[in-house]
């Protein structure tokens, strides 16, 4: 497909979905075993090569390369922030990006620089600038009788012109780091990290692996130990690396891994120097991302600001102010509408999904009125098992059960569906014509907790007025306390319906 003429922020959101893979090309290779492997770097090295640049080049970014299970979103965010605060103080460094997955609201959220998402113009500038680099380089490589297949070949399956989607945005985000002179870049991996898009850089100035539990199991491996060897391939001889503490067999699997690979891996505990820091959400989790934050953002200004000095008794106030006024969104979020309250968080493991219910029960300690749910998650079978840990996570807490159920698709609008940023095509229509995941959740559900009211809504706008609904009924100090959760794309949709166009 060529760039067939378009220019705009819009059109570049088209071409990139072009580039998704299909949900029946997704399923054959989940049946016939494929998995990213080593062919993926290859075939990244030489689309990086298509753009005019050499991995040497990645060395000017100065990137933080973070991988991890959970935690890897605020990890990069904290470090990024921290090195915002240095700047506004310091005036080094002098740009900051950050590369981050998956987008909640626009897909221009992933490259950011100093804290702002890229605008729309520049993100269409750029992403027709790459555009057209990979399709003229394939061409002139052709006519010049190379064979542009064999480089990259997998199994095969010839190279296509332009990578898939989350490696295309990849791509570009180094060509807009470097065209615009950015001289620290925080980078999270997609999914794993030894045969992840972003692992391409050879210099990293440091690596941090957040919290490793189970994901993405049928690329990484269904044990802790093999996905932390996935995770583990983001360290490099000559760079620092971090990582917190782990359950045993994953800790085990990154040591022998730093062994080989000759780095020496600093198992960080929560940072001491953070008492009294207000770290929101006050959860352990979020301080061990924080701490490893502090560590990355120490390690990268130890090689950018000759006069940067560590101290290790107090956290200098730049980190301070990084830390307290990081921006997630779509993390722990609290928003008041009347007599409703919204939690809004986008976990969507079964640990994370835990935590953020644990989250929820104790912001609702101090209300009284019913509780809400609505929650999604799209594609994945496994996820009606996630289930249960929420309804037992909330009763742990004190806090009863939910009195009221809702599942819904990630479709944004009950009228005019999806939102451009949210198209999907890895997803099977048929089943979200037939909400089929949601009415497998639902009766889960009833025979968990046979109290609760449960629906099944076809699309995001229809379950916020569902509750919106319920909040018509509650008197007096009663207010209704609703968590929405479950899959990213549902907090975004949600975040957009109940902010309108400014979520952003
Ligand atoms: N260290 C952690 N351990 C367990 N759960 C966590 C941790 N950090 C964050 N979470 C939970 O996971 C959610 C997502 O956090 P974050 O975006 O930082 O993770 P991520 O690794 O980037 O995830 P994703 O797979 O979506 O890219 C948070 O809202 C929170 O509920
Ligand atoms: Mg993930
Ligand atoms: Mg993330």
């Amino acid at each position: 497909m060529a760039s067939q003429g378009g220019t705009t922020y819009n059109d570049a959101i088209d071409a990139l979905n072009s580039l998704q893979t299909p949900f029946a090309i997704i399923e054959a290779r989940r049946k016939a075993g494929i998995r990213p492997d080593a062919a993926s770097i290859a075939e990244m090295r030489v689309y990086l090569r298509r753009i005019g640049l050499a991995p040497s080049d990645l060395d000017r970014l100065n990137i933080i390369h973070v991988a991890g299970t959970k935690g890897k979103g605020s990890t990069c965010a904290f470090a990024a922030s921290i090195l915002q605060q240095y700047q506004k103080a310091h005036g080094v460094p002098r740009k900051i990006g950050l590369f981050t997955s998956p987008h909640l609201i626009a897909v221009r959220e992933r490259i950011r620089i100093n804290g702002a998402p890229i605008a729309e113009d520049l993100f269409a500038k750029y992403f027709f600038e790459v555009w057209d680099l990979l399709g003229k380089a394939e061409e002139a490589e052709k006519a010049q009788g190379e064979d542009p297949v064999s480089e990259g070949e997998r199994g095969g399956v010839p190279m296509a012109t332009r990578p898939i989607y989350a490696r295309y945005l990849t791509l570009m985000s180094y060509h807009v780091y470097l065209k615009e002179g950015v001289d620290v870049a925080v980078y999270e991996t997609g999914i794993g990290g030894e045969y992840d898009a972003t692992n391409i850089v050879e210099r990293p100035v440091a690596a941090g692996i957040s919290t490793l539990g189970i994901d993405h199991v049928f690329a990484l491996g269904d044990t802790v130990d093999k996905i932390a060897w996935h995770k583990a391939g983001i360290m490099k001889l000559g760079s620092a690396a971090f990582t917190i503490e782990q359950v045993p067999e994953a800790a085990k699997v990154l040591q022998k891994r730093a062994n080989e690979k000759k780095v020496e891996l600093k198992v960080l505990g929560v940072d001491s120097r953070l008492k009294g820091v207000d770290v929101r959400p006050d959860a352990l989790f979020q301080k061990k991302n924080a701490s490893l934050g502090v560590a990355l953002a120490e390690a990268a200004l130890q090689k950018l600001d000759p006069s940067f000095k560590q101290n290790l008794d107090q956290l200098p106030k730049e980190f301070v102010d990084g830390l307290e006024q990081v921006i997630w969104r779509g993390r722990c979020e609290v928003k008041t509408e009347g007599p409703l309250v919204w939690h809004v968080d986008g976990a969507h493991t079964v640990d994370s999904l835990k935590m953020a219910t644990k989250w929820f029960a104790g912001e609702c300690a101090s209300r009284q009125g019913p509780k809400a749910l609505i929650f999604n998650q799209q594609g994945r079978t496994e996820a009606v098992d996630f289930l249960d840990g929420m309804v037992a996570a909330l009763k742990s807490q004190g806090q009863g059960s939910f009195d009221h159920v809702v599942f819904c698709t990630n479709v944004t609008y009950a009228v005019t569906g999806y939102k451009r940023d949210f198209v999907n095509h890895q997803y099977d229509p048929a089943a979200i014509e037939k909400l089929t995941a949601q009415h497998q959740f639902a009766e889960k559900w009833s025979a968990l907790d046979p109290n609760a009211k449960v629906v099944v809504l076809p699309t995001i706008e229809d379950a916020i007025n569902h509750v919106r609904d319920l909040a018509k009924d509650v008197d007096g100090q009663e207010t209704v306390q609703a968590l929405i959760t479950g899959s990213l794309h549902l907090v975004g949709g949600a975040l957009g319906i109940l902010e309108k166009a400014d979520a952003l």
